[in-house]
């Protein structure tokens, strides 16, 4: 069975309709008005033991919503889901233990309290066994470092300390299930990659993790899965390889040909491609849609126009289609995406 189950997940919020200034406020209060919005719109997700996921949108598209729904936070409107079986909304206290939640702009630490002080709260909150502790609070002095920021209040530590401390925190009880929302966020290159190589780690040991990062290191160094949620809507679920087929289909081809070739007159000849100049007079780039054309055809097409010496393609890395897919450049919705793989 997976440790997390969704099916039609939806969460509808209510948006106070209020005019701008003072006298809308005043309005507003005379008269509610409330326009619903959907920011998680039945979601269907299942996750496996030990699986790691990576979790991705634009700004909006519903990520944090959704993990604040699998974590027993806010309740659905609709559509259920379950944690290990349970009901999160309902059977919170049971599934405490079996999840860790880190969001990268919240702490869970006590904002006076030195580190140390923060951690042994926790500990007995869960009822972590002094040994089991120890165990775990080495292991995280070893890739966090967290020796050091154990005597200093949580209020006194740089965003990176405190993203370190907060990681402690979040594994200390060895959930099954982490939620970790930019976990890397403020850590130097190194502690970075430490982070990642102890997430794989806690991966093979079979903690389920779904991970939100703008970080693209995060997302290729911890994860194979890749789940994509536009508009409260998942519109990818697969491998982090096929995404790139379903979303950057554009190839580009740049060809050079043994005498300058006239870039209309090949435009005329491949009808769905974009053809122009390269730099020097004999280069030519032609951008195509891979579903529609394929390499050689379009090197096929150009060798009848003029002799072709030599050509290269570019396919867009994984990397690139997440950055684009972040910046609202690539819109997935409306491309037929679904689950892949
Ligand atoms: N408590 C709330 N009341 C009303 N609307 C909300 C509430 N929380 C979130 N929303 C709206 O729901 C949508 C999804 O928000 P959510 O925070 O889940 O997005 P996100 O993908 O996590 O975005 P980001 O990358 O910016 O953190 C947004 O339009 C947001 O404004």
């Amino acid at each position: 069975m997976a440790l997390i189950e969704a099916h039609g997940l939806t969460k509808v919020f209510r948006r106070p309709d209020r005019a701008p200034g003072l006298a809308g406020a005043a309005r507003h209060l005379l008269r509610r008005r409330y326009t619903p919005h959907t920011a998680v719109d039945h979601v269907d997700l299942a996750v496996e033991p030990g699986e790691a996921v990576a979790y991705i949108g634009p700004n909006g598209a519903g990520k944090s919503t959704t993990v604040k729904l699998l974590s027993g936070i806010i309740h659905p409107t609709e559509g259920e889901v379950r944690i290990d079986g349970r009901a999160p909304h309902q059977d919170r206290q049971a599934l405490a233990r079996r999840i860790g939640v880190l969001f990268g702009q919240r702490t869970q630490l006590w904002w006076d309290l030195p580190v140390a002080d923060s951690l042994a709260v926790l500990r007995d909150l869960y009822g972590v066994e002094k040994s089991v502790y120890r165990r775990r609070l080495d292991r995280f002095d070893e890739v966090l470092g967290l020796g050091e920021l154990m005597d200093v209040p949580t209020r006194k530590l740089s965003l990176g300390q405190r993203m370190r401390a907060d990681l402690a925190a979040t594994l200390l009880h060895g959930p099954r299930v982490v939620y970790l929302d930019e976990p890397t966020i403020g850590l130097d290159l190194s502690a970075k990659e430490r982070v990642r190589e102890f997430l794989r780690e806690q991966r093979d040991e079979g903690t389920t993790i779904l991970l939100t990062s703008h970080d693209l290191a995060d997302v290729e160094g911890v994860c194979r899965r890749l789940v994509i949620i536009d508009a409260g809507r998942i519109v990818f679920d697969g491998p982090l390889e096929a995404a790139k087929d379903t979303f950057a289909r554009e190839r580009v081809l740049r060809v050079r040909t043994e005498r300058p070739v006239d870039p209309d007159a090949v435009a005329d000849a491949l009808p769905r491609a974009t053809v122009t100049r390269g730099d020097q007079p004999e280069w030519l780039t032609v951008r195509f849609d891979r579903a529609a054309l394929t390499a050689g055809e379009v090197v096929g097409v150009l060798s009848r126009l003029a002799e072709v010496i030599d050509f290269e393609v570019d396919e867009p890395g994984i990397e690139d289609v997440i950055r684009r897919m972040y910046s609202g450049e690539l819109r997935p919705a409306g491309t037929g995406a679904g689950r892949v793989g």
